[in-house]
């Protein structure tokens, strides 16, 4: 099934799967006569995996339609493939005569060179034009595809472009930060061993000196987000290896494909502090609700989070920052849909993924305040200040490269470390665990994936196990990249967090089917 975030397996079965997006990604040019994007990456999964996702014209994640198209066509056999192609075609009326346009990039996996050749076959295969990007993070590709679409109002179609526009905004913002030490300049970076490393080494010519980056796990040793990247350090609750932690040095890891960035230091005693998707969008939530004060501009602005959003960030935002928050299922096709729908939306999933969508209306503004002869200095300063920001900014979809840059220059300008950043709200303590069930799709969600329907019982039980600890919350959902049902819990403390996610894993195990060794308890 295309998933969460496309196909994502074992990399020796995807040969074929490939070949079909490459057709699919040319039917769905013909169809928005556009340029569509084909990115062979399994993101944060292991080097063995691999993975296609496809982008749409806008840069934006394919649409559910086209989703239902791609399981059809990857599930078909070899006979009936031809079927298949024209049911499509029939369905959405598509003329052949139509040219095809596909960008596609790839990741650093040992896999993906083949695996984006057989995209490009599938494409010329149909008599679509293509364009090999090569190795590009998946943020990239998504940027070229809104650029060449938009004909460069969003910018250049090339990486080069993506710097210069990304850099200059950058540098431009960093020089409201007075007062900004050499120290605080300096960024440790986790690059997971993967394309982020490759390209933040392409890109540091441009950030002058006003970023020094030490770049570690840079892949010329190591192995794919191996014990290193966003995801281990997020779910492990830990720094990654290979990296030098100096207390109090603020740190950020990327994940495989450079689409989730978290921040994390560790303090005087050691101990480890994560600032993950959540305190992200708190972080840039502020700063931009600040601007539009001072620049005075009235608009709609909210933070899309998911059931994976750390109540406390939940609570801070709505209740202190007075922002409206909302929740979406997991992933960020849903979020970023959903940030659509404001003037302004800050999407995170905790884990690290996610942007800020400007609508038009409010672009607009800003250009006028800039113009305008009877703006006042302050106001024309916080409408460049946003200006900047949404030119620092990758609208089309998450980005680890463009986030940093965005987080490096907010935390310069407001003078504040990583340790006043992490002190705005307090997490609550959380535990995410998995359970291998016979079929995960026996398990199915409501209210954003908050609440399980099926199996029966399932969600009584997580209830009647909720209620014993203080500040809990847990739920259980389908994993839509893995085959695993996913479990998450929080509480007050981390042993009632630990033990509530693993009497909800037992739960899960005996009544949704699960396969192997019952879930152990953690302590
Ligand atoms: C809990 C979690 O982190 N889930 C991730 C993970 O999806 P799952 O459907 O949970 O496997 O991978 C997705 C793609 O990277 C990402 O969007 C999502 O947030
Ligand atoms: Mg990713």
């Amino acid at each position: 099934q295309y998933g969460t975030a496309g196909f994502r397996t074992n990399a020796k079965v995807l040969d074929h799967i490939m070949f079909r997006m490459g057709l699919l990604a040319t039917l769905r040019s013909k169809k928005t006569k556009a340029t569509i994007g084909v990115m062979v990456t399994a993101s944060h999964n292991p080097e063995e995996d691999n993975g296609v996702k496809l982008v749409d014209p806008m840069g934006e994640m394919v649409t559910p339609t086209w989703e239902g198209y791609a399981t059809q066509l990857a599930n078909a056999e070899d006979d009936d493939l031809l079927m298949a192609l024209k049911d499509i075609i029939a369905k959405e009326e598509i003329n052949m005569s139509q040219e095809a346009h596909v960008f596609v990039g790839r990741d650093t996996r040992s896999s993906s060179a083949s695996l984006s050749q057989a995209v490009l076959e599938g494409v010329s295969s149909l008599g679509g034009l293509n364009k090999d990007y090569g190795l590009v993070t998946t943020p990239q590709l998504h940027y070229m595809v809104c650029c060449q679409n938009t004909r460069g109002k969003y910018g250049e179609a090339t990486v080069e472009g993506y710097y210069k526009k990304l850099c200059q905004a950058f540098i431009k913002l960093i020089k409201n930060a007075s007062n900004c030490t050499d120290d605080q300049k300096h960024l440790s970076l986790d690059g997971a061993n993967g394309i982020g490393a490759l390209k933040v080494r392409e890109m540091e010519s441009h950030l002058g000196k006003e970023l020094q980056i030490s770049l570690y796990n840079d892949g010329s040793n190591g192995k794919l987000n191996y014990q290193c990247g966003a995801d281990f350090v997020k779910v492990q609750q830990k720094p990654p290896t290979g990296l030098e932690i100096k207390p109090g040095e603020r740190c950020c890891s990327f994940d495989g494909d450079a689409d989730r960035i978290v921040y994390y230091y560790s303090d005087s005693e050691g101990k480890f502090h994560l600032l993950d998707g959540d305190k992200i969008a708190t972080l840039i939530s502020t700063f931009i609700k600040e601007l539009l004060t001072q620049a005075g501009l009235n608009v709609n602005m909210a933070v899309v989070q998911t059931a994976y959003a750390n109540g406390s960030s939940t609570r801070y935002l709505e209740e202190t920052m007075k922002v409206t928050v909302k929740c979406t299922k997991t992933g960020v096709k849903h979020l970023h849909h959903v940030a659509q729908e404001f003037d302004i939306g800050v999407y995170f999933e905790a884990n690290g993924h996610g942007t800020v969508l400007l609508s038009k209306s409010v672009e607009d503004k800003i250009q006028q305040l800039i113009d305008s002869p009877n703006s006042d200095d302050e106001k024309k300063r916080a409408a460049l200040l946003l200006q900047n920001t949404i030119n620092v900014v990758n609208q089309t979809v998450g980005d680890a490269i463009s986030d940093m840059l965005l987080i490096e220059a907010i935390l310069a300008i407001k003078g504040m470390t990583v340790q006043q950043w992490d002190a705005i709200y307090t997490d609550l303590p959380n535990r995410q665990l998995k359970v291998k069930v016979a079929d995960r799709r026996v398990i199915d969600t409501t209210d954003a994936e908050r609440r399980a329907l099926s199996p029966a019982g399932l969600q009584d039980a997580i209830d009647a196990l909720v209620k014993k600890y203080s500040l809990a919350r847990s739920f259980v959902r389908p994993s839509g990249t893995e085959d695993v049902v996913r479990v998450y819990a929080e509480a007050d403390t981390q042993e009632s967090a630990d033990a509530l996610a693993h009497e909800v894993s037992l739960a899960v195990y005996r009544l949704a089917g699960g396969v192997g060794d019952e879930p152990k308890p953690l302590h």
